[in-house]
This record gives structure tokens, sequence and C-alpha cells, in this order.
């Protein structure tokens, strides 16, 4: 059966990336994307906003929506401080098994726990069965939209605490019209807008910074 893009990804940073550098496995899977296969990885370019608002978040307890090949994991994990961990959720059997191995070869599998499922059956669960109180640093890149329904989940399981952020991809294209609306009219969101472009494209694209303000 012929592989899939995201096995050819995972081929080619197990080939070409310097085991447990962090960095080297982001350039590698930056170069495979940009000069072999497209593929919908946050990328170098908004990768640098990510690495801006983690820095400011500084989280203990980091989530991310949308693991796909664990890019923007990696690229999260590689900036916290020693007892700080992200869980990630994906939806897709092969892209977590994928992103599990690729996580493996940067080095970060013990500041990374990968859930399997739909944001909106784990959101709930994540209290009991991961023991998070509150959630310091958001990252929303999975289904646009999800976005809103799964920010208001959030709030609604009380998860987010004064000074949680919210940073969420892809506000252009492919967009999350729902979200910004509601995110800039809502009075406990300090919003920001990150113009950008679409990963390895010279499309239009932005990011989206949202602080909760309790
Ligand atoms: O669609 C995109 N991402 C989402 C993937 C599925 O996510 C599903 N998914 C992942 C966890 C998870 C948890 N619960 C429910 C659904 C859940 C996405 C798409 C594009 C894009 C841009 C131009 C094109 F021509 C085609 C595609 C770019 C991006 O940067 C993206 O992020
Ligand atoms: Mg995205």
């Amino acid at each position: 059966m012929d592989q899939s893009k995201e096995q050819r990804i995972l081929n080619s940073v197990s080939y070409n990336a310097v085991k447990g550098d962090p960095e080297s496995v982001l350039d590698c899977i930056d170069n495979y994307c940009s000069q072999k296969e497209w593929a919908m990885n946050v990328g170098d370019e908004k990768g640098v906003i990510l690495d801006k608002v983690v820095e400011e978040a500084d989280p203990t307890i980091a989530l991310e929506f949308g693991t796909y090949v664990g890019y923007s994991a990696i690229r999260i994990a590689r900036l916290l401080k020693p007892n700080a961990r992200l869980l990630t959720i994906e939806f897709n059997p092969e892209f977590a098994s994928i992103a599990r191995e690729i996580i493996e070869i940067a080095g970060l599998s013990e500041k990374i726990t990968i859930i399997e499922g739909h944001s909106q059956d784990i959101i709930p669960q994540l209290r009991e069965k991961y023991q998070v109180d509150k959630v310091d640093f958001v990252f929303l890149d999975h289904w646009k939209e999800r976005y809103c329904p799964d920010t208001i989940l959030l709030e609604e399981c009380g998860y987010l605490k004064k000074g949680s952020i919210l940073l969420a991809d892809n506000i252009v294209y492919p967009g999350a019209p729902d979200f910004v609306k509601y995110i800039r009219s809502h009075k406990s969101f300090d919003c920001t807008n990150y113009p950008s472009h679409l990963e390895y494209m010279k499309v239009e694209d932005a990011m989206e910074k949202a602080v909760y303000m309790g």
C-alpha cells in the first residue's frame, strides 16, 4: 500500500534529523514541506509568532488542538520550563502515531502527552483523567469551526484563569470567522491579531491571540 504524505515526512525526519535535537526536527519538516510536499504544519514564519507567545505565556500547562505530525507540539514543548507539560489532542489515529514517533526523535516525549479523540469529548475529561486544573496556554489548530465552541467549552469547564493565553492559527485562511467575531466581542478576552502567511506559501494568513481577563 502506498505510504501517506505524513509517513514520508516521518521518513525524512528519521533519516535527516539529529536525534534529540528539536530544532533539527523542525528544520527537517520545514525543508521537506517547502521543497517536496506541502503540509499543514504551522511552519517557520507563523512558528516565530507561536514561539513569542509561548515565551510570553511561559506556561506550566499548555494545551494544543490539532497535533497533526507534531511540528507545533515540538515548537511549543522545546520552550517549556523543566516541570511544564503540553497536552495535545489529535483525532486521526494515523497522525497521532506518526506524531508520537517524530516527537520521540525530537527527544520531547517526556514533556508531551498526545491524547487521541475529539476535542469536545476530551475537554470535559482533562480535570479527572489528566489532572488539569487550569490551562496557561492553548494553541487552536484543529477544525476551524471547532475553535469557537471549544473556547466556550474551556471557559464553561473552568480551565481558564486570569492571564490564560489562547493563540489560534489560520484566522484568515482557511479562516475561523465565527471564532474571530465571538472572541473580539467577548468582554473577558483581550485580542491581538498577527498578520502572516499560510505555511510555505505566499497566501495571506494570520494568528489571533486572546488573553483571558477573568
Ligand atoms: O484544517 C486544518 N487543520 C485542522 C486539521 C484537522 O483537525 C482535526 N482535528 C485535530 C484534532 C482534533 C480534535 N477534535 C476534533 C477535530 C480535530 C488546516 C488546513 C490548512 C489548509 C490551508 C490551505 C489549504 F489549501 C488546505 C488546508 C492549513 C492549516 O494550517 C490548518 O491547520
Ligand atoms: Mg493550522
